[in-house]
Parts: C-alpha cells; sequence; structure tokens
C-alpha cells in the first residue's frame, strides 16, 4: 500500500495530538451544559477519527452512526446527499456533534445539519478531521450553540508540508486526493494510520 502514497501530511503523532485539543474542546465545551450529548460518526470515513476522539472526551456520550452516500467510487461529490441509514438514538433535546473525516464541498454535513434539526436536536455541531474550505459549495450553518471544529484545513498544507512532492502538478491542484485515516479512494486505504497524498497516476487517466 505504501508503494501508492505520494506523500504524508500527516504523522500518526500529528494525528493524535491534534485528535486530544479537539477533544478537549468539545469536552468544555459541552461539559457545561445539562442537555445529554450523542457523537454522530458518519460511516464510513469517520472510522478511525470517531474511535480515536470519543475515548479522549471526558463526558459521557452516546455513540451513534449514520450512512450517507454520495460519492461512489470517484474523487467527485454527487451533489445530493441521501442519509441511507439513520442514528437509533432519539436526537430529540440532545446535544449533536457530527463526527466527519472531511467537509469538503459541505453537501453531506449540511443534509444531516437539516435532518437532526428537523428531529429537534437542541443544538448542532460538526466535528471534522479535515476542511477543504476552497472546495465549499454550500455553507454550514449550525443550529443553536452549535460550533464547527476542525483539525486540519487541507488548503493550507500544500506549501507548508508538500514542497518535496515527487508529483510537482499535485501543488497546482487544488483537490489533491487524500486518503488514510478514514479516507478512501475507490474503498482503499482507509486503513492507513496516516494521512497522505495519493500517486496521481492512481486517480488519474
Ligand atoms: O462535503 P462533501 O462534498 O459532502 O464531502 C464529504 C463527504 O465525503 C466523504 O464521504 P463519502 O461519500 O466518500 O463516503 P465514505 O465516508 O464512505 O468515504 C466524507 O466522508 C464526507 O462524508
Amino acid at each position: 500500500m505504501e508503494n501508492d502514497i505520494d506523500r504524508v501530511l500527516w504523522t500518526e503523532e500529528e494525528i493524535s495530538r491534534r485528535v486530544s485539543e479537539l477533544a478537549s474542546e468539545i469536552s468544555g465545551d459541552l461539559g457545561r451544559t445539562s442537555s445529554p450529548t450523542v457523537i454522530v460518526g458518519v460511516a464510513t470515513g469517520a472510522l478511525l477519527f470517531l474511535a480515536d476522539i470519543v475515548r479522549k472526551i471526558d463526558l459521557p456520550v452516546i455513540v451513534d452512526f449514520v450512512r450517507v452516500e454520495s460519492y461512489g467510487s470517484g474523487t467527485e461529490s454527487s451533489g445530493s446527499p441521501r442519509i441511507t441509514s439513520d442514528v437509533k438514538i432519539d436526537v430529540s433535546g440532545k446535544h449533536v456533534v457530527v463526527i466527519e473525516d472531511i467537509v469538503d464541498t459541505g453537501n453531506t454535513v449540511s443534509c444531516l445539519i437539516s435532518h437532526f434539526k428537523s428531529k429537534g436536536a437542541h443544538s448542532i455541531s460538526v466535528c471534522t478531521f479535515l476542511d477543504k474550505p476552497a472546495r465549499r459549495r454550500v455553507s454550514v450553518e449550525l443550529v443553536g450553540e452549535g460550533k464547527f471544529y476542525r483539525g486540519f484545513e487541507v488548503r493550507h498544507l500544500r506549501q507548508d508540508h508538500m514542497k518535496q512532492s515527487l508529483y510537482p502538478k499535485i501543488l497546482e491542484c487544488p483537490d489533491y486526493f487524500v486518503v488514510g485515516y478514514g479516507m478512501d479512494y475507490a474503498e482503499v486505504y482507509r486503513n492507513l494510520p496516516y494521512v497522505s497524498v495519493l500517486k496521481p497516476e492512481k486517480y488519474m487517466n
């Protein structure tokens, strides 16, 4: 699998440090309120991030999952996500924190926010490991005192971490494809414990 990787963007250690920071922030924010908190992982991409962050959140949270389909097996969002598996918890009156591996166009989290709002959630936050604001097509409107937490912004990494790329053309491409730590290309590479850039020949024709 490592032969398919061009550059590592975040190592396991860097990920672990940032996840701890996010977990402390969330624990501090939600620890002050009396409503219960539901942490909702978006399958499949959020699986590693969810498992790591819930172990570091110092609150008695409920954990649940949704499944949303939009990308298929390629690299582009369809723009019309569908919730194909809902939470089993009643989120009415509760704080919902949607856990994502990446927010790209914003379609998926916006769809989930509308969904949980219609179910009467008290507040809705989004916690995404990666954020690609340059590709946003819809703005993410949080609910109540909900907050937007993000681990890293992808855009900022291009200069800091990718100067040594074997593929200089990636630097010109605002939507180079990142894999690992839950993120896939054609359903593969999710189990890499770090986040990395795939060699372009793996996804470009
Ligand atoms: O902001 P957006 O443009 O909506 O993109 C973000 C979504 O895309 C990815 O999911 P994907 O549909 O690839 O499924 P997966 O989680 O199974 O990888 C990712 O996990 C987010 O859910």
